[in-house]
């Protein structure tokens, strides 16, 4: 593509005299080719802008800056790279999410959990589909790595764009809070955009419970117009989180809600808990339907009904939704059993928030004839604040919270476990600050009515200390563990 037709995409953007041919946009200057439009990103550990004269030599044929630079190839100057990357990424792969049936899933838990159902039950409708999230991305039966639960635009685009050369007909992907902000996803045309719920998380990045409001709201006001646009747009809604207030003022597409203690579109009653699933009647816009999940706990049943939202609004029918979901046997790492042949029940789960720690050691606590062991960490370079909240929690929940590792990152893994015990003064609680320890120390305990949880890394198959990543499997670690009682 010209690089003037490229640039049309961006509004009163300055047009340099030169108009290379543009092979591909790279924002690493170690991956400039002949051709290359160079997108300098001033990142959080990185300035893009100081290797340009690298991309330059390298072979760019244009570089997209936030300062003027002074080299021998055009030099096209936008207020944020970043956002701007994502319109061109976007242009760059002709526009592929106009292509696609789009559905954006955001909130601070269950994104993974939902995207992963709707994309169930889209594909047992003989869709082809696409997944992009937390756990991988997915063309199609075709898994691909991925390093963000959201990639960066670059990333998206180019994925989006072998989906619709590979005839996926529906995109699901999970929208993190600091894409939003990062405008990784600017450029996206969503049909349907998700709300799961609001709790604490990142407070890190986006200092105030308001801030990161604003940031998941981000989602919903980039959504399209259903009143102008030919495909009526929709906001999936849990009716029973304030903060959906905020996604509905800032939307214009057509509300849809889910909830169970609130009136909504989709809700739940007769919920049963079960050590085996969840069974509950769901009221939909057609009636009344019984419905039983492999999945447990009441989180769940929040995101089985906005799966089933998604997919009842995209025009699949009721009956083919609950019959997918019935059969739907649960996430990678979301209450996870690990099964070496032990008498008591031991469970890997990806809670790594004070909101979904809770819920998880509240579902435990139905079912837990006797004691429950917790090892939870807290991961390093990530908002401390959390911290003594999920500890606090770990010890109202669990007879016998242990307090380990997580992924320490730069942090020092002593001073986050202090961060946490200020959470628990004067409560019970171990501290084995080696995660393999602590596994070993929580089934090695453990006897017939207990149950042990290993909350925070759930499908991860790596610890990072320091700058080092070591391999590090929960369930492995678990099974190694039960075989040594
Ligand atoms: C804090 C944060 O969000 N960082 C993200 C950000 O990185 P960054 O822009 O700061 O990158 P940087 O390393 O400073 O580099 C800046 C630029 O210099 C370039 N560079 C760099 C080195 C070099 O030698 N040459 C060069 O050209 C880089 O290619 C880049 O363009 O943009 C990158 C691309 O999108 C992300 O991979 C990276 O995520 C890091 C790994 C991260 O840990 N992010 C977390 C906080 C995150 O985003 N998490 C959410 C999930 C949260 C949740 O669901 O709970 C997610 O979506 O993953
Ligand atoms: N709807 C929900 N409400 C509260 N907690 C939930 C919900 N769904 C799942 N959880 C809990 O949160 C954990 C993470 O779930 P999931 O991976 O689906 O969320 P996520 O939003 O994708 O998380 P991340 O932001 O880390 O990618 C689960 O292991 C479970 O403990
Ligand atoms: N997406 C989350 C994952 C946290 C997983 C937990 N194991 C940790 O390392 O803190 C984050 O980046 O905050
Ligand atoms: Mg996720």
């Amino acid at each position: 593509m010209k690089l003037h037709t490229l640039l049309q995409a961006i509004p009163f953007i300055q047009i340099p005299p030169e108009n290379p041919e543009i092979q591909s946009i790279v924002n690493d200057h170690r991956q400039v080719l002949p051709g290359s439009l160079f997108i300098c990103i001033k990142g959080y550990v990185f300035d893009g802008h100081t290797v340009a004269k690298d991309a330059a030599r390298n072979g760019a044929t244009a570089i997209l800056s936030e300062r003027e630079l002074d080299l021998d190839v055009p030099v096209i100057l936008v207020k944020d790279t970043k956002h701007a990357m994502a319109i061109l990424a976007d242009a760059f792969y002709g526009h592929p999410t106009q292509k696609l049936h789009l559905i954006g899933i955001t909130g601070t838990n269950g994104k993974t959990t939902t995207s992963h159902l709707i994309e169930k039950i889209f594909s047992d409708h003989n869709q082809s589909t696409g997944l992009i999230g937390t756990i991988h991305m997915k063309i199609g039966n075709r898994e691909i790595e991925t390093k963000n639960t959201t990639p960066d635009s670059l990333v998206l685009q180019s994925v989006f764009n072998d989906m619709t050369n590979e005839n996926i007909d529906t995109a699901i992907m999970e929208v993190s809070s600091h894409a939003l902000v990062q405008g990784r996803v600017n450029g996206c045309d969503y049909d349907i955009a998700v709300f799961t719920n609001l709790s604490q998380d990142h407070l890190d990045y986006h200092h105030t419970m308001e801030e990161y409001a604003q940031a998941k709201s981000l989602l919903f006001s980039k959504l399209g117009n259903s009143y102008i646009e030919n495909k009526p747009k929709f906001a999936v809604l849990n009716a029973d989180d304030m903060a959906s207030n905020q996604m509905m003022t800032v939307t214009s597409a057509h509300i849809i809600t889910y909830g169970i203690e609130q009136q909504a579109d989709f809700t739940a009653s007769n919920i049963v808990l079960k050590s085996g699933g969840t069974s509950f009647t769901l009221h939909s816009p057609e009636g009344k339907r019984e419905i039983t999940l492999k999945l447990m706990g009441k989180f769940n049943i929040y995101n089985a009904l906005a799966a089933i939202a998604s997919a009842y609004v995209s025009n699949i029918p009721l009956h083919s939704i609950i019959r997918s979901l019935e059969s739907a046997a649960g996430v990678d790492g979301r209450f996870e059993p690990v099964m070496g042949g032990q008498d008591f029940p031991v469970i890997v789960d990806y809670a790594h928030t004070p909101d979904s720690l809770e819920n998880v050691l509240k579902t435990i606590g139905q079912f837990a004839k006797k004691r429950i062991f917790a090892v939870v960490g807290c991961g390093g370079d990530r908002d401390p604040s959390k911290r003594p909240l999920m500890a606090a929690i770990a010890c109202k929940y669990a007879t016998d919270p242990i307090f380990t590792a997580d992924n320490p990152r730069s942090e020092d893994p002593l001073a986050i476990l202090e961060d946490m015990e200020k959470g628990a003064l004067g409560m019970n609680y171990q501290i084995v600050p080696d995660r393999t320890e602590a596994i070993k120390k929580a089934v090695g305990s453990a006897k017939s009515g207990d149950v042990v949880l290993i909350a925070g890394k759930g499908h991860e198959t790596y610890q990072i200390i320091g700058d080092k990543v070591f391999d590090f499997d929960d369930r492995l670690v678990a099974l190694e563990a039960i075989k040594e009682r």
